[in-house]
């Protein structure tokens, strides 16, 4: 399980770190890491967004031409619709993707594709590599074996600075990770403070904007502790949503959510829920705006997170994606794996 909270990542590796600026955050293990990350960048602390590939076949809004095809509904269509559809749409592609932790083969092969517009859910039991998966796409990771491919672009080992551009990926951890001693505002325009030639009263700015997008208000010059866990997580979502409007081009933005509503009550759930369709692309944040994610990706365990954030589902059973299928199709699925799994039967193919 991941124990960050929304990040945006360009390190190779993660080298102790004893900055002087991470020093002043007073932060320490997973939290350190992300300081280290723009301490690594040496001059120009370029904390920049993960995963990255040249464009291609985009139309003038930097989107690709084919957009994805939301008309497949059943279980059989959606497997179909993997093989014939145009892979022109697609932003992120796993093919054969192998990962072992010592003697644990945790990924033997999993292969799927996520296209733009998409909302996609990973599913399976525990321990059974969902995590893995989103820190490989992430390129926190490099897979043993097997391929990930950002907008066609393979991209080798992990997210490196001198890939650039094309795809932005984040990753929003399960536990929220604020940096505890930085206000919410602090925390939010954090990467771009560090990272974008913007003015501090236009950050300030998006800043606000970005948490009235999720809804919170009147909480900026609060810390994280004074905050609750579901608070905490929609300013991790702020925090991952806002973008340096001064770039020349703004990529295509893919969010990765570990596990966004675990431990959560069923209304903060439902809250979290909404707002990951709020920010995107097919969706409208809480002040009216259209969002801005293209595509994403969410780990779950949560039968409300299932059927109320994702449109379809991949479930990853001993190292492979074993089904896929729109939402609906998972209650009323007859594979027995998936089964078992909807109802929480002790009987079937998943041992404990
Ligand atoms: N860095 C690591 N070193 C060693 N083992 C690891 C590492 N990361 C993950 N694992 C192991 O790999 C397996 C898969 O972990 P992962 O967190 O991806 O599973 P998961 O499907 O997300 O689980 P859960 O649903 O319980 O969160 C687990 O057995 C875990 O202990």
């Amino acid at each position: 399980m991941v124990s960050l909270s929304s990040l945006w990542w360009s390190s190779p590796s993660l080298p102790s770190c004893s900055s002087s600026r991470s020093t002043a955050y007073g932060v320490s293990g997973a939290k350190r890491i992300e300081s280290c990350v723009y301490k690594q960048k040496k001059k120009k602390r370029n904390v920049i967004c993960a995963c990255m590939a040249p464009p291609r076949n985009l139309e003038s809004d930097g989107f690709s031409g084919t957009k994805f095809n939301e008309s497949f509904k059943s279980e059989s269509l959606s497997n179909a619709f993997q093989h014939e559809h145009d892979d022109s749409d697609v932003l992120i592609e796993c093919r054969n993707v192998y990962k072992s932790f010592g003697k644990k083969h945790i990924l033997r092969g999993v292969s799927f594709k996520i296209r733009h517009g998409e909302a996609v859910g990973i599913i399976g039991p525990s321990g059974t590599g969902k995590s893995t998966i989103l820190k490989i796409i992430a390129g926190l990771l490099a897979p043993d074996k097997g391929e990930v491919y950002i907008r066609g672009r393979m991209r080798a080992g992990l997210i490196s600075d001198e890939e650039i551009s094309g795809l932005r990926i984040g990753l929003v951890f399960q536990s929220a990770a604020l940096f505890d001693s930085l206000t919410v505002h602090e925390n939010v325009g954090f990467l771009l403070y560090e990272n974008s030639r913007i003015p501090e009263d236009q950050i300030s700015q998006l800043v606000t904007e970005n948490l009235a997008a999720v809804g919170l208000k009147g909480v900026e010059d609060r810390l994280p502790s004074e905050l609750s866990g579901g608070m905490k997580k929609r300013v991790a979502l702020a925090r991952s949503i806002i973008f340096d409007t001064m770039k020349e081009s703004i990529e295509p933005e893919v969010l990765l959510y570990d596990e966004p509503t675990a431990g959560l009550d069923p209304i903060a759930s439902t809250v979290v829920e909404d707002l990951i369709r709020s920010v995107h692309m097919k969706g409208e944040d809480a002040v009216g705006k259209p969002g801005k994610i293209a595509s994403y990706v969410v780990v779950t365990h949560q039968h409300s997170t299932i059927r109320r954030a994702v449109d379809r589902l991949l479930f990853l059973h001993e190292g492979r994606v074993v089904w896929q299928g729109m939402t609906e199709e998972f209650m009323t699925s007859t594979n027995p794996t998936v089964r078992q799994f909807a109802s929480g039967s002790l009987d079937g193919p998943i041992r404990y």
